[in-house]
């Protein structure tokens, strides 16, 4: 199983303050090999965010987060790591792109310099000249075509297309084995969201990164990714290749989300109906995609 990047088993996530107990992930597994393109799919507040972040390590910093289960990255086990580990293996070994690359990127800084940061969780002693060029040659990967124009400038001068662009490159500066998209591009219009996806297909196809890929939208979600999760209310309740989940979804909130696929055309993302709780047991596998086996 050593081609695993990533494996989540029995992931439970309570909020726990003073005030309230809240249930928010219910023994959720998955797993990604190497190179492979994953979807979580479900609607707003199923629990796709707070996944991510946990395998991110940054909501086990959280006084009121209560997680159980295991994630291990690369068969490193997240909770038998320290916060400095977990840190370290963030933005070298694992990356976040998101909805919005805008406000992701922070303005005080030139592109160069954030790009410098980034090069410097792997190397630390590289220089601003060296960081400089690996940008560039980032940039241009991306089809940006003068790369050293966005390296001078701040992300408030640059379009959001731009900035998304930008973003790719610099979650995959440092080739990490793990790259985690949530919904990129849906805060841009949806011509460059699809220029941004069929440009991030191309980048990690081309070291074998493998994706974990957040998504309320099954469209997008086809176009994109090789198996799918479909999480309700912080429970998986359908797994399969996207070619076996689309040909025969069998959950009727799979069905649902399905129904509900945003039109190209805009107007927003019509509700997913509720579906019944009894639905919940047992989740729904496509043949031969069980989650492997632990190894010790
Ligand atoms: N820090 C927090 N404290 C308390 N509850 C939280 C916290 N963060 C998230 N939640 C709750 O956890 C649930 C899952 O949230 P999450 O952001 O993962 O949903 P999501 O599926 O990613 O939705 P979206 O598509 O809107 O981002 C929600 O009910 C949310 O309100």
């Amino acid at each position: 199983m050593d081609d695993l990047t990533l494996r989540i088993r029995d992931l439970n996530l309570r909020f726990k303050s003073l005030f309230s107990d809240t249930a928010v992930l219910h023994g959720i597994s998955l797993h990604i090999r190497r190179g492979e393109r994953v979807a979580l799919v479900g609607e707003s507040g199923s629990g796709k965010s707070v996944t991510a972040r946990i395998v991110l390590g940054t909501l086990q910093e959280l006084k009121t987060s209560r997680i159980s289960g295991t994630v291990e990255v690369m068969g490193r086990d997240l909770k038998k790591m320290t916060e400095k580990e977990r840190y370290a293996l963030r933005g070298r070994d694992i990356s976040m792109i998101f909805q919005d690359p805008t406000s992701s990127l922070n303005p005080v800084f030139r592109i160069a310099e954030l790009f410098h940061e980034v090069l410097k969780r792997r190397d630390p002693g590289i220089s601003a000249a060296a960081a400089r060029a690996r940008a560039a040659q980032m940039l241009a990967q991306v089809s940006i075509h003068e790369p050293e124009r966005a390296l001078d400038s701040y992300a408030f001068q640059l379009s959001g297309g731009m900035n998304q662009r930008i973003m790719i490159a610099m979650a995959l500066a440092n080739e990490p084995a793990l790259l985690l998209a949530d919904e990129p591009g849906t805060a841009l219009d949806v011509t460059v969201q699809a220029q941004t996806l069929e440009l991030m297909r191309e980048m990690v196809e081309r070291n074998a990164t493998s994706v974990l890929f957040i998504s309320h939208n099954l469209g997008v979600v086809r176009e994109f990714a090789d198996r799918v999760y479909v999480i309700y209310k912080g429970r998986i309740v359908e797994h399969g290749t996207t070619e076996a989940l689309f040909a025969d979804p069998r959950h009727p909130y799979t069905r649902a989300l399905m129904a509900a696929v945003p039109r190209l055309t805009g107007g927003g993302i019509p509700d997913v109906p509720e579906v019944s709780e009894s639905f919940f047991d047992p989740m729904i596998t496509h043949e031969g995609l069980r989650e492997p086996e632990p190894t010790r």
